[in-house]
C-alpha cells in the first residue's frame, strides 16, 4: 500500500492527555489525522480526574477556611453546605472544557469519531457503527481503568469516576488504597462531612513518597477523624436491610457504611482493542510496551500515556504525546525523559515531591545530607490549628548536588513547580543558600533548612 492509499497518515484511539495533544500536533505537522473517543473528548484528567477533582478540593477546603477564620475576627452566621450545587458548578465546568478541547481538535481539522474504536488489521481500525478506516500510522491512547477488586459484592461500590456525580455526601465512607485517590478523596469527603475510613491491604499509605511525609499526612489525617485500617483486604460487601453496606475485610470488624469507594490502582485499558491479534507486544498487566520514543515492536504503531504504564500522569502523557508527533510528522525526533517528575498529592494538607526519597538516596547514593525543616505556618498559629509543615532536602554528601525535596504543607504543590526546576537543573544546596528569603512566606524554609 503506498501512503496516499491510506485514508489517514495517524489515527488516535482516545481522546485524553496524550491522545489530544498527540493528535493536535501532528495534524499542526501537516498530517491527515483521525481520532476516536468513546466517552468524553479530554479523557480522564479534564472529565473525571485531576481538573474536577481540584475543584472539589477547592471547596471543601472551606470547611476549614470558614472554622480558622473566626480567629482572624470574621464571624459567618448560618453557614452551610450544598453539595448538589458545588457538583452542579462542577460538572458544568467540565462541559465547558470538553467543549473546549473538542473545538482545539476541530480547529485543527482532526476528523473526530465520538465512537469505540478497534483495530482490525496492521492498518485497520473498525469503529463501533461498523465503519472500517486504515491509517499509515496508528496511536494508542486509551488510559487506564479502575482496578476492582475481585469480592463478592463489588457491584455495590464505586470507583473516582462515578464519585463525581453522587446524588447526596454520604454519610459514612468506606475507601479501599492507600494511594494517590483514596487519600485525595479522602480529604474531600472528610472536609465535607462525611465519617471517612480508609481500609488498605497494606500498612502504608502513598508508596513511593518520602516515609516522614507520609508520616505526617496519616498524623494530620487522624487528628482530622480520618480512620485508617492497615494489613485488611477486602473479603466482600453486602446489603443491609436498611440500604447500608456491610463491608467485611481481613484482621479487622466488619464496617456498615453509606458508599464504598474502590481507590485501588489504574490498570492499562488496552482490553479488547485487537493489539495482540495484530502482534502488539503487551506487558504482564496489559501495558502497551514501547521504547523512548513510545513506538512499539510494529514500527507504525506508538502508544502514549496511562496505557503504557510508565507514570500515570497527565503532564507525562502530554509530553510523550507531543514527543510522538515531533518524531512521527515533525523534523525533531525527540524522547520523553522520566526522571525527576515531579508528582503532588492533592490531600489535606497536600504533599509534593521531586526526585529521590531519603531511602531511595541512600541505597543509590550511600552518602547523603538530609536537610529539614519542621514548622507550624503563620496562619495555623493564629488560627489555632495544630498541623505543622514538614519540608526536607535531599543531597549527594559528595558533590552537595540536590537530588530530592519533599514537602507536606499548604500550597505545596505550587511551591514544589518552581523547586523542581532546581533539583533538574541539578542545583546544589549553596545555590539554594546564596538565595535570599522572601518574608513571611512559607516557601522561604526551603532556602532556610539545616
Ligand atoms: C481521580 C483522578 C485524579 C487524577 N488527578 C491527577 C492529578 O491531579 N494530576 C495528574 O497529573 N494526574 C492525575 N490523574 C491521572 C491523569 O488523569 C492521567 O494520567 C491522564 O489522564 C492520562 O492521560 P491519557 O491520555 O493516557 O489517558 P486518558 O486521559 O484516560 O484518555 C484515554 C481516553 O481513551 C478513551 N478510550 C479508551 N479506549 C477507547 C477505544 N477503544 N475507543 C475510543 N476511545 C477509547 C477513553 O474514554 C479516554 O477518554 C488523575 C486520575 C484520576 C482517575
Ligand atoms: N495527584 C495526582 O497526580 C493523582 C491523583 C489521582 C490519581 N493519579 C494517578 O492515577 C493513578 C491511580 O490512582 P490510585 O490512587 O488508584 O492508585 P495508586 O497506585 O496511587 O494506589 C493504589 C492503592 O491500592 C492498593 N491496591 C492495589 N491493588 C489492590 C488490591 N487488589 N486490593 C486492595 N488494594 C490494592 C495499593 O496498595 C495502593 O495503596 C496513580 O498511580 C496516579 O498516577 C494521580
Amino acid at each position: 500500500m503506498s501512503d496516499t492509499d491510506y485514508d489517514y497518515d495517524l489515527f488516535t484511539i482516545g481522546g485524553g492527555s496524550g491522545g489530544v495533544r498527540a493528535s493536535r500536533v501532528a495534524a499542526a505537522h501537516g498530517a491527515k489525522v483521525a481520532l476516536a473517543e468513546e466517552y468524553r473528548i479530554g479523557g480522564t484528567c479534564v472529565i473525571r480526574g485531576c481538573v474536577p477533582k481540584k475543584m472539589l478540593v477547592y471547596g471543601a477546603h472551606f470547611a476549614e477556611d470558614l472554622e480558622d477564620c473566626e480567629k482572624f475576627g470574621w464571624s459567618i452566621e448560618g453557614k452551610s453546605f450544598d453539595w448538589v450545587k458545588l457538583r452542579d458548578a462542577v460538572l458544568a465546568d467540565v462541559d465547558r472544557l470538553n467543549g473546549l478541547y473538542t473545538e482545539t481538535l476541530e480547529n485543527h481539522d482532526v476528523e473526530l469519531f465520538h465512537e469505540k474504536a478497534r483495530l482490525t488489521g496492521e492498518h485497520e481500525i473498525t469503529l463501533a457503527s461498523g465503519k472500517v478506516v486504515t491509517a499509515k500510522h496508528i496511536l494508542i491512547a486509551t488510559g487506564a481503568t479502575p482496578r476492582i477488586p475481585d469480592c463478592p459484592g463489588h457491584e455495590l461500590g464505586i470507583t473516582s469516576n462515578e464519585a463525581f456525580h453522587l446524588d447526596e455526601m454520604p454519610r459514612r465512607v468506606l475507601i479501599a488504597g492507600g494511594g494517590y485517590i483514596a487519600n485525595e478523596f479522602a480529604g474531600i469527603f472528610n472536609e465535607f462531612g462525611s465519617k471517612v475510613t480508609i481500609i488498605n491491604r497494606t500498612d502504608v499509605i502513598l508508596r513511593g513518597y518520602d516515609e516522614a511525609v507520609r508520616d505526617r499526612l496519616l498524623q494530620i489525617s487522624m487528628m482530622k477523624g480520618i480512620d485508617f485500617r492497615f494489613n485488611a483486604e477486602f473479603r466482600g460487601i453486602e446489603k443491609t436491610d436498611d440500604g447500608a453496606l456491610c463491608v467485611s475485610m481481613t484482621n479487622h470488624d466488619d464496617l456498615e457504611v453509606d458508599c464504598v469507594l474502590f481507590a485501588t490502582g489504574r490498570v492499562p485499558h488496552t482490553k479488547d482493542l485487537g493489539l495482540q491479534e495484530i502482534g502488539v507486544e503487551l506487558g504482564d498487566h496489559g501495558e502497551v510496551l514501547v521504547d523512548r520514543f513510545s513506538k512499539t515492536n510494529l514500527d507504525h504503531v506508538y502508544a502514549v500515556g496511562d496505557c503504557t504504564d510508565r507514570i500515570q500522569l497527565t503532564p507525562v502523557a502530554i509530553r510523550e504525546g507531543q514527543a510522538f508527533a515531533d518524531t512521527v510528522f515533525g523534523d525533531k525526533p525527540s524522547a520523553v525523559d522520566h526522571d525527576c517528575v515531579a508528582s503532588a498529592v492533592f490531600s489535606h494538607p497536600p504533599i509534593a515531591a521531586v526526585g529521590m526519597t531519603e531511602g531511595e538516596a541512600r541505597n543509590k547514593l550511600g552518602g547523603v545530607k538530609v536537610y529539614q525543616s519542621d514548622f507550624r505556618p503563620m496562619k495555623n498559629v493564629l488560627a489555632g490549628r495544630n498541623e505543622r509543615s514538614l519540608f526536607k532536602m535531599i543531597c549527594d554528601a559528595e558533590d552537595d548536588r540536590i537530588v530530592g525535596i519533599h514537602m507536606i504543607a499548604p500550597e505545596a504543590p505550587e511551591m514544589m513547580q518552581a523547586a523542581a526546576i532546581a533539583v533538574k537543573a541539578k542545583l546544589t544546596k549553596a545555590d539554594f543558600d546564596a538565595t535570599t528569603a522572601i518574608h513571611p512566606t512559607m516557601a522561604e524554609e526551603l532556602v532556610l533548612m539545616r
